[in-house]
């Protein structure tokens, strides 16, 4: 019988932890013997990257933004998430449309009728199968960003921003709670790693 592959997302406001926390997360699947593939949103392909580049760096309106984001997930799910979940391989993905509901529905006020008209175009009913939701108040995070890199365009928003975004990201995660593990930011490296490892097993190994 072929593996069954697993969809695995990380969300969170900027500088909240999730980057910190993929790589090791999955090496650790990998050390369990689980064909592993990390990816991130948007990008993941190479028109998705160059996509990226455009939506971090370049001023466009609220609705491109929208429609760029969703452009860049259906040639990653095209061409590298779907043909890898069908081989049985798991995806670990640094954010999802999760982001989408949380920044651009949160953050910038867009539409939700509108993004879920384009979740259901892009990707249908295909849903993670699991999602850490990184938590921490937005002026923490903003502390953390500071200190580690030069911001882009959704970094260089206020804090007002971020707030919203953290509080569409805890409406979602109250919605599916069967889906999402919030996970407290302000915890220490060993106690997180210690929490996703547990939780590895519970995900279907
Ligand atoms: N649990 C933690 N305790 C203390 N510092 C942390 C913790 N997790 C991450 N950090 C630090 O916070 C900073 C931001 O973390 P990280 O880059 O992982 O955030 P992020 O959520 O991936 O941000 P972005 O979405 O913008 O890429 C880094 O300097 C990192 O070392
Ligand atoms: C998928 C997705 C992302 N974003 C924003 C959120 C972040 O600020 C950037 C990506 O940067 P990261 O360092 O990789 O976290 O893009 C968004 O606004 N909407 C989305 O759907």
């Amino acid at each position: 019988m072929s593996p069954i592959g697993r969809f695995v997302t990380f969300e969170g406001i900027d500088g909240a932890g999730k980057s910190t926390h993929i790589d090791w997360y999955v090496d650790r699947l990998r050390a369990r013997g689980i064909d592993a593939i990390r990816s991130r949103e948007p990008g993941g392909t190479p028109l998705a990257e160059r996509l990226r580049e455009l939506l971090l760096n370049e001023p466009m309106s609220m609705d491109t933004e929208l429609m760029l984001m969703f452009a860049a997930r259906r040639d990653h799910l095209e061409r590298l998430v779907r043909p890898a979940l069908a081989a049985g391989r798991w995806v670990v993905c640094d954010r999802f449309t999760d982001s989408t509901w949380a920044y651009q529905g949160g953050g910038r006020g867009g539409s939700a009728e509108r993004i879920a008209w384009l979740e259901q175009w892009v990707h249908g009913d295909l849903q993670p199968d699991r999602t850490y939701l990184f938590d921490l108040p937005a002026e923490l995070a903003a502390e953390r960003r500071a200190s580690a890199r030069t911001a882009d365009r959704f970094e260089r928003e206020d804090e007002a921003f971020f707030r919203r975004v953290r509080e569409a990201y805890r409406q979602r995660a109250g919605q599916s709670p069967g889906r999402f593990l919030v996970v407290d930011g302000r915890r220490t490296i060993e106690d997180i790693q210690k929490l996703l490892e547990n939780d590895i097993a519970s995900i279907g190994i």
